[in-house]
């Protein structure tokens, strides 16, 4: 099955609007690039609106790190999909291990920011769900166990249709941010294990792009990005980097 790869950049609380413009600037000389790979931007959400500026006519996607479940009212600080797809998020990020850990994203919150997602009527957006165990769960072989709690309880309403506007990525909360990255066979046997996941409760599995995450880096980009399972990453600290950003884009090609 051939899956177009996608890369995504996850500015987390970085960026300005210089760094805006010199990445759009960079990914502008890569035109043949974007053509062969999904290229999303996660910046904050007051960046959107200069990320929109910038690659209005070219083909990076743009996204949010997190959305609110409710479709609007009393909440102070939050973001709704009205307000993010306006300001030209196609995707959101859900589930992230550090909303997880630090910002009460339970799994019934992540399953209710899910289903607003899929279910909003007046955009098609696409959520990019995130999942991935802690070093001490992975240590005393939980990783399998975790990973399928959090799909289960994130997808339990998801349909098959749905899923077409579903990308997963795997991000073991150890290797994020750490410059600890998962091996290639590491990576790939958790993206098998969601693979087949998939392919058991939904017919359209072999579509879902897996996206890896956890100190992708220029180097060790291609050999990550060669495993079958693994259509791409999830990008933290090198998507700060113009070059190395689009040095990780390249190595996605590569598997295509
Ligand atoms: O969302 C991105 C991930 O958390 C990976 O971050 P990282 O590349 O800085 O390890």
């Amino acid at each position: 099955m051939q899956r177009q790869p996608v890369v995504i950049a996850n500015w987390k609380m970085n960026g300005n609007r210089q760094l805006a413009k010199q990445m759009a600037e960079a990914l502008r000389e890569e035109a043949g690039l974007l053509s062969q790979v999904q290229v999303v931007v996660c910046p904050p959400a007051v960046l959107l609106p200069a990320w929109q500026q910038h690659v209005f006519y070219d083909a990076v996607h743009l996204g949010a790190q997190d959305v609110n479940e409710f479709e609007h009212g009393a909440h102070t600080g939050e973001h709704s999909l009205a307000l993010l797809g306006e300001a030209g998020a196609e995707y959101i990020l859900i589930g992230h291990s550090e909303r997880r850990q630090h910002y009460g994203d339970t799994d019934a919150r992540i399953s209710a920011k899910v289903n607003a997602v899929l279910n909003y009527q007046a955009q098609q957006l696409k959520v990019v769900l995130c999942v991935g165990e802690t070093e001490a769960e992975r240590e005393t072989h939980q990783t399998t166990t975790v990973v399928e709690a959090q799909l289960s309880a994130a997808l339990e309403q998801v349909t098959a249709a749905q899923m077409t506007h579903v990308v997963i990525a795997y991000e073991p909360v150890w290797a994020i941010g750490t410059g600890k990255t998962a091996s290639p066979a590491q990576a790939q046997e958790v993206h098998r294990f969601i693979r087949s996941w998939l392919q058991q409760k939904y017919a359209a599995a072999d579509t879902v792009p897996l996206l890896y995450g956890g100190s992708v880096k220029a180097d060790n980009a291609e050999t990550l990005f060669a495993e079958q399972d693994i259509d791409g990453g999830l990008i933290g600290g090198a998507s700060l980097e113009p070059d190395a950003f689009v040095a990780i884009c390249r190595a996605a090609v590569a598997r295509s």
